[in-house]
């Protein structure tokens, strides 16, 4: 059976890729530590590739990255967001899937590694139990369990997270470019999401978050705002630095101050904000 190798190095990812065969499938998932949905794909594709036999070249190669360390990687193969896999045969990308859809996964690799003749061995009945589990997704009630779950932990993956529209060095949205740009001016530290890159959570975190745009800036797993009340508090404090209870703070004041939101009303439509 197949196993899953941790890649980390360039080194390392430069021998790998050298030593398959032109016809091997390499699956290359990437993840991220504080990222909770990658561990539910790691389990995924681990049980995955225990179902693929290991031959002699390999057939199918399964490997997984940590997108951080080895972002050229992640530049190379434009991963926006994890987990992010990407299926590849003879350095050809044949297919990404973004995000922790189980059955999506599955299917894709199935599809390429078929087309291969690297047909999956017969499904133990362990492999067979955990994919069922992944796959109970399907069912809406326990969908929206699991993704209020995964939204919860996404939440509190950092500090301070950005949920946002394309990434910080590449904001999809003039609303999300502004957000950025005051992060960095005021040198925060913080953790980003790409929900253009996953529609799940673009959707879902609105009613999880009871805010209906993006960006959303969240502090210790709680919501401040979007980019109104975020630039309206680094005006009003000229914050610099990274402690991210600042935001809290602020985020206690205006809703201990009725007058707040009014004044920054008129101030906000006076200015005015760019479209996305
Ligand atoms: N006034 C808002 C502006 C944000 C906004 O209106 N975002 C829109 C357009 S980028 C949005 O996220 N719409 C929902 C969506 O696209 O899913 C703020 O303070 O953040």
């Amino acid at each position: 059976m197949s196993t899953m190798k941790e890649i980390t190095s360039l080194a390392a990812w430069e021998q790998h890729v050298s030593s398959l065969a032109p016809s091997t499938l390499l699956i290359i998932s990437f993840h991220a530590p504080w990222a909770a949905p990658c561990a539910q794909m790691s389990t995924v594709l681990k049980t995955l590739a225990t179902e693929y036999p290991a031959t002699e070249p390999p057939t199918t190669s399964w490997v997984s990255v940590n997108a951080e360390d080895l972002s050229e990687l992640s530049e190379q193969y434009d991963v926006t967001a994890v987990p992010f896999l990407v299926l590849s045969r003879g350095g050809k990308v044949l297919e990404t899937v973004s995000g922790s859809s189980a059955v999506k996964v599955r299917n894709a690799i199935e599809k390429h590694a078929t087309s291969s003749g690297a047909a999956p061995a017969a499904v133990n009945g362990g492999a067979d139990t955990e994919m069922k589990e992944a796959e109970e997704e399907q069912d809406p009630e326990k969908a929206k369990e699991e993704l209020f779950k995964r939204l919860g932990e996404l939440v509190k993956a950092a500090p301070v997270m950005l949920f946002m529209k394309g990434t910080p060095s590449s904001p999809q949205c003039g609303f999300s470019r502004q957000m950025v740009a005051i992060l960095r001016e005021n040198a925060v530290k913080y953790g980003f999401f790409n929900i253009l890159a996953d529609d799940e959570v673009r959707q879902g975190l609105k009613e999880y978050a009871d805010w209906p745009t993006y960006p959303q800036l969240w502090v210790d797993g709680e919501l401040v705002g979007g980019l109104d009340i975020v630039s309206h508090s680094f005006v009003k404090y000229s914050f610099h630095s990274t402690n991210a209870w600042f935001l809290l703070q602020v985020k206690e004041e205006m809703e201990n101050n009725e007058d707040f939101f009014k004044a920054y009303s008129v101030k906000s439509s006076g200015e005015g904000v760019a479209a996305s």
